[in-house]
């Protein structure tokens, strides 16, 4: 008997609304569900409800209505100190502006996103170390373990903000507007990078206001005035 595989992100009418005064609607209750190595993108114009969106699905903040289910686990009633736990073993972030440690070497900063979850101890940081340089190598900068950050070119630091990403094996890896602060050549790379992961397996769900961006889903939902457009399965 297999066991059925619960969806990574199903949103059940979650909403999200700030409290003000006056009260944001900044995200109008939606279904929303991305199985198990999809390849979903989440377009839509500036002041659209694209990071309250990601602030939901990456558990940084709970739906004011609704139900978050994250990988079978009902987040929405979760205590603060739980959620944060689940959302740095479980979902891996990719920022614009990349959100490195400048003077620390690529391997250190894959390395630290392992800290919270391993146990203290030399042979643990070296093993921390080992996996932080496997993730490197997968996004292809085994060339540049011990280079620190600063020396990097845009599209080096976005694959090592991509390796401290994939380090802790996630079940979820989002992207807000990865490509943001590239140039066009720069950006298909980072993006045939991220093709090549999905194809290994890995769901990945990719915010951006960028249609071109966006057309590289699998998947494409449109959001305009904090509401999700194109949700359901063709
Ligand atoms: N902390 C907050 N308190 C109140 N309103 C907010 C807050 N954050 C965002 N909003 C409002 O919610 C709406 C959606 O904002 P959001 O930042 O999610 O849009 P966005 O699509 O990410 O925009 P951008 O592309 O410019 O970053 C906007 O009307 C915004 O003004």
């Amino acid at each position: 008997m297999t066991v059925p595989v619960p969806p990574v992100v199903e949103f059940r009418q979650a909403g999200l609304t700030y409290p003000g005064p006056p009260p944001v609607t900044a995200l109008r209750p939606c279904d929303l569900t991305v199985d198990r190595g999809e390849y979903v993108t989440v377009v839509g114009p500036s002041g659209s409800g694209k990071s309250s969106f990601l602030n939901l699905a990456g558990l940084l903040d709970a739906p004011t209505t609704g139900r978050y289910l994250f990988d079978g686990v009902d987040t929405a009633q979760l205590p603060d100190r739980e959620r944060t736990a689940l959302r740095g073993r479980r979902i891996g972030f990719v920022f614009q502006s990349f959100h490195l440690l400048p003077h620390r070497t690529a391997v250190e900063n894959v390395a630290l996103a392992m800290l919270y979850a391993s146990p203290s101890g030399r042979r643990a940081a070296a093993a921390r170390r080992e996996r932080a340089e496997e993730a490197l190598v997968e996004v292809g900068l085994g060339h540049r373990l011990r280079t620190t950050t600063d020396r990097l070119s845009g599209g080096e630091r976005q694959r090592v903000a991509i390796a401290r990403a994939l380090v802790n094996r996630p079940a979820l890896v989002l992207c807000d507007e990865p490509t943001g602060n590239l140039d066009s050549a720069t950006a298909e790379s980072v993006l045939t990078l991220l093709d090549g992961l999905h194809a290994d397996g890995l769901t990945v769900v990719l915010i951006t206001h960028d249609p071109q961006v966006a057309a590289r889903g699998l998947r494409t939902v449109a959001i305009r005035d904090g509401e999700l457009h194109g949700t359901e399965r063709g």
